[in-house]
């Protein structure tokens, strides 16, 4: 039986409630991946990350090459043990952040070459030896390898990137070995419609468990990115799962929801959180704002995460600017929770045949007043 089954459950226009048969569990989507670039989600305990209802955790190959090593993990059990997470795993390359950080030294058709951010040697990335090190690491969902074009790029740029990382996806398709793991291809095209739908249909030539939309995310406005989601999921397969990379804020997971992507992931939330904000119906409020010292409510009234039940704002401002640990700690369980609870709300909402209302009802609260 197909180890990667994924089966809709409900749909609600082009929302859909899905069940994706994992290894290591079924998950329910549309559901949001929490990032943990390097094995651990910042700040947080696996246990706490079930509690707020995380399903799948994503890790980063490039950062775990270089420490420390897929070798390590693999001889430590992989990715579940080592990280003492025995939920889904995903792992994408890191290499987009990285790529953004200056790193990349050159692309050509046998891979990238990086230079390592940590000790300045160079690292070699070809397709073959991604999936080898992602087979190593023993992520569930594994992504072929590609290139995420800078923004902006040239048409002719575009094309020429997206049929090398065609290329490279059959190269990836080749080198993987292990049938308990699936490999999502990630369609590419930049915001250039007729190229996004070309990247698009030449992916799907390949039969795959799930289908990634990449290249996006990568700076450009809103007006420009969605319009390549909706003409994506209009030629994605219904029957497989659809990953929208490095999305996170949420009135763009309520709007992609209801394009019919199902998988997310960004280190919107924990990252914010780190940085003092937490994440409210309203939009986002600062802790290092002077106004929240005295604000006896919780960080969103209603919020059912521990952070909210236990402790008032003026308590994690205060954490926030005594720069404690716990603030940081507090403001991304708090956001993960936020997101966890919206695409919970999306699912009940979709298998009511009423997921138009709730995505007005979050546009009205998120847009409808100032904070
Ligand atoms: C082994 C290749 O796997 C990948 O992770 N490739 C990839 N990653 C991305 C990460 C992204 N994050 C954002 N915004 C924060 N946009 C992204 C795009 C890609 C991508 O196209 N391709």
């Amino acid at each position: 039986m197909d180890p990667f089954r994924f089966t809709i459950q409900a749909r609600s226009g082009r929302a859909r409630v899905g069940l994706l048969t994992t290894p290591h569990g079924r998950v329910e989507t549309p559901l949001f991946m929490p990032v943990g670039t390097q094995g651990s989600v910042k700040g947080l305990l696996p246990k706490d990350l079930k509690a707020i209802g995380s399903q799948v955790l994503l890790a980063n190959t490039y950062h775990l090459l270089l420490r420390p090593g897929p070798e390590r993990v693999q001889a430590l059990g992989g990715l579940h043990r080592f990280a003492g997470w025995d939920g889904p795993w995903l792992t994408d390359s890191g290499g987009f952040q990285v790529m953004s950080l200056g790193h990349l030294r050159r692309i050509d058709e046998e891979g990238v070459v990086f230079q390592s951010h940590l000790d300045g040697s160079l690292i070699r990335l070809t397709p073959e030896r991604s999936i080898a090190i992602q087979e190593a690491l023993g992520a569930d969902f594994i992504m072929a390898f590609d290139e995420c074009p800078p923004y902006p790029s040239s048409p002719e740029y575009l094309k020429a990137s997206l049929e090398r990382t065609l290329r490279w996806l059959e190269r990836s398709l080749k080198a993987k070995t292990r049938p308990d793991q699936a490999l999502f291809g990630i369609a590419q095209g930049g915001t250039d419609a007729g190229l996004r739908a070309l990247s698009t249909r030449e992916t799907l030539r390949f039969d795959l468990p799930g289908y990634a939309i990449g290249g996006l995310a990568v700076g450009e406005t809103k007006e420009e990115m969605f319009p390549m989601v909706a003409l994506s999921t209009e030629i994605l397969p219904e029957a497989k799962p659809r990953y929208l990379m490095g999305v996170g804020h949420p009135e763009d997971l309520v709007a992609a929801m209801g394009l019919g992507v199902d998988l997310f992931d960004s280190v919107y939330p924990t990252r914010t959180g780190r940085f003092g904000s937490a994440l409210v119906p309203e939009g986002r409020i600062n802790l290092k704002n002077a106004q929240y010292l005295e604000d006896k409510r919780p960080l969103e009234e209603g919020c059912d995460c521990y952070a909210c039940q236990t402790f008032s704002r003026a308590y994690i401002a205060h954490l926030v600017r005594a720069e404690e640990m716990l603030g940081g700690i507090l403001l991304s369980l708090h956001n993960l929770r936020f997101l966890h609870r919206l695409t919970e709300r999306a699912r009940e909402a979709i298998r009511q045949g009423s997921y138009g209302a709730f995505a007005r009802e979050f546009a009205e609260r998120r847009f409808g007043k100032e904070i």
